[in-house]
């Protein structure tokens, strides 16, 4: 078919009309099909960068309101000390604050038992969290050097009939 008039817009008819089939070159359909690839391809990739980005700043958020409750609970994320030869680290860190105020000043009704290094206690931290808080008894005649053997050794074991370390605190004269 030959057309020879001026160009009429087919959108412009609303009503009537007939199917018009063209017949095109085949690289014409590969390249409407590339542009249309080239579409999806773009589209999965904004579409994926976006999920990641809102995932990233939903994980970040988490992380730094961890931190923060961490540091106001003056539990810092890690830390790492030596005392002489020994090191030792991941258990968190609280202040004897942190345990006078779980036991309420280390009340009598909380006492939960006594050891050979000193009584324990039934604490409540601030997050609601039950810890069982041993606290070194000055007289028991166990140094900062113990001190940190047995923390050393306990933080590393794993049985049902033991406690597990969930932090300690390292005062001069103060250690829970
Ligand atoms: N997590 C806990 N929950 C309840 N009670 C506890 C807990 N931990 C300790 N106790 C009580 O405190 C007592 C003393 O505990 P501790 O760990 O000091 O015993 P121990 O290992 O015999 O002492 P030590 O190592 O000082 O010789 C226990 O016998 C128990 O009654």
């Amino acid at each position: 078919m030959t057309w020879s008039a001026d160009l009429i817009d087919t959108k412009g008819f609303s009503v009537g009309g007939t199917d018009l089939f063209l017949r095109l070159a085949a690289s014409e359909l590969e390249k409407r099909q590339s542009h249309k690839t080239i579409v999806i391809i773009a589209s999965v990739t904004i579409i994926g960068a976006t999920l990641a980005a809102v995932l990233i700043f939903f994980l970040r958020r988490r992380i730094m309101q961890r931190g923060k409750r961490e540091k106001a609970e003056g539990i810092p994320n890690k830390y790492n000390f030596e005392v002489g030869q020994l090191e030792l680290q991941e258990p968190p860190l609280y202040t004897y604050d942190m345990l006078r105020n779980a036991t309420n000043n280390f009340d009598e009704n909380n006492k939960l038992g006594e050891g050979g290094f000193g009584l324990v206690y039934k604490g409540i931290l601030e997050s609601r969290q039950v810890r069982a808080v041993k606290r070194l008894s000055t007289s028991s005649g166990q140094g900062l050097e113990e001190f940190m053997t047995e923390l050393k050794v306990i933080s590393k074991l794993q049985h049902r009939n033991l406690v597990k370390l969930l932090g300690c605190c390292i005062g001069d004269e103060k250690k829970c």
